[in-house]
Formats: structure tokens, C-alpha cells, sequence
């Protein structure tokens, strides 16, 4: 990396005298533009030197990263992309170490089990919490996991190797970190705790009831619309800073994180830094899930049948914002609790704002990606409590059509699609079927449970998947919002 010009923030700490107090999983776009962003701005305010982060990288695509990261001291920059076309970067500090798990497992559990990490934190995908949908446990299917558990070799996922360094700081009388999630997934902390537990539980239960008893796991809701790095976010820095970067990251200057307060071992005072602490993130949480996250299933699969491929031209669709805007109000906002401090309709309004943010670049096909592992998650709990109390399912049956008309793999015109997901080789052939048996998607039990059993769903995602196939994306839009035709 060379060095910025005067124009640019760089850390003002001696990043020497930073000791690591916090080991992280999944150093991607969004860990760098939110968590280590935070830390920063504490650094810089001469506070929390002993919680620097140590990255890890588990999966063979974070090779790319370790290979960046060190080749630039683990410096990396941060781009605020302001509407106005303003970029505002600063030079990220926090992160001061990473490493690769795979190069030496062992140095990690030693770097977990060590007495000076006092968290542990994960953005590893809602994948990466390895439930199954429709049971919603532990899948102890997954091969990495069984392989794990088999414990013929060094462990590899991150369950193998935060449990390991539990078990060794149980024996060596060590006090147990905090395990935070920063993930999109609604009761992150219930969730990791239910999951890492029901690991642990498999190699040890004395272990898993110690993990219970003393690991602190608190939920958190998280907000930064982080795209990924393109090519020409790469060459603008150089262009516009002559900042040679081989990995920065862009994100929108708008940043939210609501932290339950439940730590095992201290935590950073992170209030200085602009978090919200709270007893309860919940109201956040399904605030910002049902609202923003579905907000962005309601746009990408519309959206990519109608042509568009970046998220804030969608964004500008009057009727792809007329759609999104009718769901949060009719559908997801009655399933919300209060949210103390939060006008909701302003929120809903920004949202669009948000997406519609023409310097963010975000594009339609990160939205579309590993769908199976997001719906069930976000939208089918909506689904369902609204089933449960009388509430509308039409525009939620929709989002759900559309995904399934996304997943047939090809577009309007015939072009094919890419569809990206882990269960893709089950997921495309059942929605090819649909033409002639229009309830195929929805009766893969895995993902959707028992929801093609309620007739008042059906009904309306029959409706929205005809009209999708005998109209098209933007007619069904057009058609959509009201009451059924
Ligand atoms: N990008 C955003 O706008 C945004 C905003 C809020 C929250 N988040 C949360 O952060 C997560 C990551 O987003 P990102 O944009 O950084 O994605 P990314 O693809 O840039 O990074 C994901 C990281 O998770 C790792 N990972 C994936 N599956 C894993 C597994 N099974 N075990 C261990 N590591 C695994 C990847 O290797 C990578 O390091 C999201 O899934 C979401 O839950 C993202
Ligand atoms: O990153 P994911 O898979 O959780 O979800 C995709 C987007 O909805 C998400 O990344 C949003 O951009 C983000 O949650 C905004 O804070």
C-alpha cells in the first residue's frame, strides 16, 4: 500500500502498542467497514489499545485476503461513498493482525485460548451458523462438521476451533470470552449460543455445559450496506488519492450497531465509538431484518427479471419502490415491536433513500446470492406470523415467487442467470418444474417446512407466480400492491 496524501486519515496511534483483544472470523467487506471502523475510531481516541483484532480466515477464499492484508501491514482503506459523489476514505488501523487457519490451526486455538482474548466475534454469512431450516438444530450432516467431530486431524471450521480453545481454557482455569455475533440473523447471540453449545455438546458435555454456564453470546443488530469491492472502487482510490490499495472497501456513511450489554470477560467501551448499548436489541433487530434485509429480497429478484443490475437503479423504479414500501407498511411493520427512539416511517423512507444511493454500486446479484440461507431467516418468520394471526401474506408471497421465478435460472429474454447458492443443485431443477406444477419450489420441506399446507399462501403465490410467468416481473409489480384482482 503506498501512503496516502495529507488529505487522508490515517491512524494517529502507535498501531505498536495495540495488543489484540479480539479475535475475528470473516474478515470480509463488512467486518471492515463496521466492527474494525468502530475499534478504529476508539483507537484514535487513544482508548481500547489492549482490543486490537486478530483476523482468521477459515475458508480457501480468504487466502486473498491474508495475501492483502499482509502485504500492506493489515492497513486497508475504508470509502464512505456519499450520494453527492463525495468519497470520503480514511486508513483503517484496528486490525493488526490475520491469520489463515489452515497455514497453522494450532496457533490459532493457542491465539483463542490465550487469556487476552476476551472476544471472540463472527461475520461469517447465515450460512456459516450451519442450521438446518426446517428443523432449525444443529446440522451435523455438513461434512466439514463431521470431519470436525471425527477428529482425525487439526480442526477447520470455526466450531472445531473456538471449541477446542474453550476446552483448553476450561482445563487451564482461563475465564471465558465473548462469542458475538455480528451476523444478519435474527437473536444472533441466541443463535451462536444454541449452535456452538449444540457443537460443543457433541465432543464433550461437561464442556458444553461450562461453555453454557460462562460464555456470554449477546445479540446485536448490525447496519452498513457493504457491496463488494469491485475493480473500479480499486482504481478510484488510486485515481482520485493516489492510494495504492490491494483490497479497500466502500461502503455508505450510514452506520448503526445496537449491542445487547452482556459480556463475559470486559469489552471495549464501545458507547465512545457511537454503539448503542442496550438490555434489548430484539425491537431493533427485527426492525432492521424485516424492513431492510427483506427490503433487499423484495427489490433483487423483481429487479434482475426487469434488466436491472445495480441495486440503486432498481431503487429508483417507482413501482420497485412502491412495492417495497407497501410490504414494510402492510406486512412486515405489525409483526415489529415498539422500537424505542426510532420514527418508523422515517426509517422506511430512508431505506429507499439507501438503496437508491447511486454512488454505492451495490449490485443486484449480492442480493440474489445464497437465497435459501437468507429467506428462511428474514421472510418466512414474517410469513408465518402473519399466517398465525390473520395478517396479508400477498406482497410476501410475491417475494417469495419471484425468488422461485429467479431460480428456473433463466430471464425474460431467456438469458441464462447464474443462480448462486448452496442448495442451487436442488433448488433450480424443482423451479423448472413449476410451469406444470406450480407448487414445486415451495414443497421443498428443507427450506419452506410446512408452508405448502396453508392454502391462504398458496393462493397468493400461485397468483404472483402466474402472473410472473404469463406477465412478466414489472406487470406483476404493476399489479401487486391493493387488494387481489
Ligand atoms: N455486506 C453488508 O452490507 C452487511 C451488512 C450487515 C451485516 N452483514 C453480515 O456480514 C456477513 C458477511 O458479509 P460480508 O459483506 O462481509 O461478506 P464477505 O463475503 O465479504 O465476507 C464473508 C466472510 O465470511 C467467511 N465465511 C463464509 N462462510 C463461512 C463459514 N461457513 N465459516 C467461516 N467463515 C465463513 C468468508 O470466508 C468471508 O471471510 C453477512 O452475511 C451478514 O450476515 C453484512
Ligand atoms: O449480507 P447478507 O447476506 O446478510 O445480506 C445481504 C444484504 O441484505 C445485507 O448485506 C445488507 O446490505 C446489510 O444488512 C445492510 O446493513
Amino acid at each position: 500500500m503506498t501512503l496516502p496524501d495529507a488529505r487522508i486519515p490515517v491512524p494517529g496511534y502507535s498501531r505498536r502498542e495495540i495488543s489484540v483483544g479480539i479475535v475475528h472470523f470473516g474478515v470480509g467487506g463488512f467486518h471492515r467497514a463496521h466492527q474494525a471502523m468502530y475499534i478504529d475510531r476508539l483507537l484514535e481516541k487513544g482508548l481500547a489499545r489492549e482490543w486490537g483484532i486478530c483476523g482468521v480466515g477459515v475458508m480457501p477464499a480468504d487466502r486473498r485476503m491474508q495475501e492483502a492484508l499482509d502485504a500492506q501491514d493489515r492497513l486497508y482503506t475504508l470509502i464512505l461513498t456519499h450520494p453527492d459523489g463525495t468519497w470520503e476514505p480514511r486508513i483503517i488501523g484496528s486490525i493488526v493482525d490475520y491469520r489463515y487457519a489452515p497455514d497453522d490451526p494450532e496457533a490459532v486455538i493457542e491465539l483463542l485460548a490465550a487469556p487476552t482474548t476476551r472476544i471472540i466475534s463472527l461475520t461469517v454469512t447465515e450460512g456459516g451458523y450451519n442450521i438446518r431450516h426446517d428443523t432449525g438444530d444443529f446440522d451435523t450432516d455438513n461434512p466439514d462438521i463431521r470431519r470436525d467431530l471425527a477428529a482425525t486431524g487439526p480442526p477447520a471450521t470455526v466450531f472445531g476451533l473456538i471449541t477446542e480453545a474453550l476446552a483448553r481454557r476450561r482445563a487451564r482455569g482461563i475465564p471465558s470470552p465473548t462469542l458475538m455475533s455480528c451476523d444478519n440473523i435474527e437473536g444472533n447471540g441466541t443463535v451462536a449460543r444454541r449452535v456452538f453449545t449444540a457443537y460443543a455438546r457433541l465432543v464433550d458435555p461437561d464442556l458444553a455445559q461450562w461453555i453454557s454456564d460462562n460464555t456470554r453470546f449477546p445479540n446485536s443488530m448490525v447496519d452498513r450496506i457493504t457491496p463488494v469491492t469491485t475493480d473500479e472502487v480499486v482504481a478510484g482510490l488510486s485515481e482520485r488519492f493516489d492510494i495504492q490499495d490491494r483490497w479497500p472497501v466502500a461502503a455508505e456513511p450510514f452506520t448503526a450497531w445496537v449491542l445487547e450489554d452482556d459480556f463475559a470477560d470486559g469489552r471495549p467501551p464501545l458507547e465512545e465509538a457511537g454503539v448503542q448499548l442496550v438490555d434489548d436489541v430484539g425491537p431493533y433487530e427485527l426492525m432492521k431484518l424485516r424492513l431492510l434485509n427483506v427490503g433487499h429480497q423484495g427489490l433483487c429478484y423483481f429487479a434482475y427479471l426487469m434488466g436491472y443490475r445495480l441495486v440503486h437503479e432498481a431503487a429508483q423504479d417507482p413501482l420497485i419502490a412502491r412495492f417495497l414500501l407497501e410490504y414494510m407498511d402492510t406486512e412486515a411493520t405489525p409483526t415489529l415491536r415498539p422500537v424505542p427512539g426510532i420514527d418508523l416511517d422515517e426509517y422506511k423512507h430512508t431505506l429507499i433513500e439507501r438503496f437508491a444511493n447511486p454512488e454505492i454500486r451495490d449490485t443486484v446479484a449480492r442480493l440474489c446470492a445464497e437465497s435459501s440461507d437468507r429467506i428462511p431467516k428474514w421472510l418466512l418468520p414474517v410469513i408465518r406470523e402473519n399466517l398465525a394471526t390473520g395478517g396479508p401474506v400477498r406482497l410476501s408471497a410475491a417475494i417469495v415467487a419471484s425468488w422461485a421465478r429467479y431460480a428456473e435460472g433463466v430471464d425474460e429474454h431467456g438469458e441464462p442467470i447464474a443462480v448462486v447458492d448452496r442448495l442451487a443443485d436442488t433448488l433450480v431443477p424443482l423451479a423448472r418444474t413449476q410451469l406444470t406444477h406450480p407448487s414445486a419450489f415451495i414443497e421443498n420441506k428443507a427450506v419452506f417446512g410446512d408452508l405448502a399446507h396453508d392454502v391462504r399462501f398458496v393462493d397468493a403465490y400461485t397468483w404472483a407466480l402466474n402472473a410472473l410467468h404469463s406477465d412478466g416481473a414489472r406487470a406483476t409489480l404493476f399489479e401487486l400492491p391493493g387488494e387481489p384482482s
